[in-house]
């Protein structure tokens, strides 16, 4: 779900509301989608602001629905969404607590200013699903911090802290105070600015020397440790994309490029990683004794079954 409200007689403040973590689920992109619209068309409303309920960000696509194309199906794509909150013809400002990941940050790109609480963390970790940043963020990123840095944390996955996304420029701000409250009167401050400059989508990648050697390198050093894996390769193609394409054919890149990951066996696998050991985390003896409470005994012994092999 997503929550409208308006506050302060012009700002219309959207939150995604699906704990824990603020998932973008079906539920949740048909809310955004129709906030964004009605904010778009609300005369009252001069500048918007997005955040998540209680806490968290957005913690990015709901991986639960990967794989299930009825669920994918029963709300508008990302990158529709992202599309509209980008061209809103009003100021659009993420205001970040806890963290933006994945389609979360990628949500905060779309947006035209990005705000966060000084503990925030932000990053794109697609990589670690099998995936890439699949809902623009391959693109906007590079156009927003230039392709060094951006090629860094898409291929690493990493997770970056307020401090250092500041630095970056990533963040437009950073505050230890109330971040929603922050954005909110930022917002009503650049009501009525100019917005073309503030749309990632419309700005070129900054230029970089000798472009070839450059991916031609990262390709070779990503390839050396990826150890088979496809999707860090597919991370370098995109933000290739990005520094050498238009917007909207490094986006159709990108999308080739995430279609193709998406049904792998690697990311199912990854998938599946991801929720088992979480479910692992959860797990207890009839005793009561957990992972992290009990003491682990030596092993003395391994072994490797169920093996499965064919032959071609
Ligand atoms: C077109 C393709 C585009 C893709 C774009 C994407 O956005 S792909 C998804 C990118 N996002 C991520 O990879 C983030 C994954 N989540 C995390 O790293 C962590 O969960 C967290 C957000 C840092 C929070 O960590 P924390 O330790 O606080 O909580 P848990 O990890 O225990 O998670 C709590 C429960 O929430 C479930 N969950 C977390 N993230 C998602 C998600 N993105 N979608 C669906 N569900 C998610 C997690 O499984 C836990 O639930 P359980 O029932 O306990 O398993």
């Amino acid at each position: 779900m997503a929550q409208y409200r308006i506050v302060s007689g012009s700002v219309a403040v959207i939150s995604i509301q699906n704990p824990p973590v603020n998932a973008l689920s079906a539920a949740v992109r048909n809310g955004l989608l129709l906030s964004v619209r009605t904010a778009s068309s609300d005369p009252l409303v001069r500048s918007v602001v997005i955040s998540g309920h209680n806490g968290p960000f957005c913690g990015g696509a709901d991986i639960k629905e990967f794989g299930n194309v009825s669920h994918l199906e029963s709300g508008p794509h990302l990158v529709e969404i992202f599309e509209s909150v980008e061209a809103l013809a009003k100021p659009v400002v993420a205001a970040i607590e806890g963290f933006a990941l994945g389609g979360g940050l990628e949500l905060a790109l779309a947006c035209h200013y990005r705000f966060g609480h000084s503990e925030a963390r932000v990053g794109l970790p697609e990589v670690s699903l099998g995936l890439l940043p699949g809902a623009g963020g391959s693109q906007r990123l590079p156009r927003l911090l230039g392709v060094r840095a951006a090629l860094d944390m898409i291929v690493t996955g990493r997770h970056v802290a307020a401090g250092e996304a500041l630095n970056l420029g990533l963040l437009d701000r950073v505050t230890d105070g109330n971040t929603v409250d922050a954005a909110v009167r930022f917002a009503q401050s650049v009501e009525g600015k100019p917005l073309d400059d503030r749309r990632l989508g419309n700005r070129p990648c900054p230029p970089l020397e000798n472009i070839d050697a450059f991916f031609e390198d990262a390709l070779n050093r990503v390839r050396g440790r990826a150890r088979g894996a496809a999707a860090p390769l597919a991370c370098v193609q995109a933000v290739r994309g990005a520094a050498t394409l238009p917007f909207l054919q490094g986006m159709a890149l990108e999308k080739r490029l995430v279609e193709t990951l998406m049904t792998s066996g690697q990311a199912q696998a990854s998938r599946y990683c991801f929720f088992t050991e979480r479910g692992a985390a959860r797990w207890t003896t009839p005793t009561g004794a957990r992972w992290d409470t009990c003491r682990a005994r030596p092993i003395s012994t391994a072994a490797v079954i169920g093996i499965y092999a064919s032959c071609i």
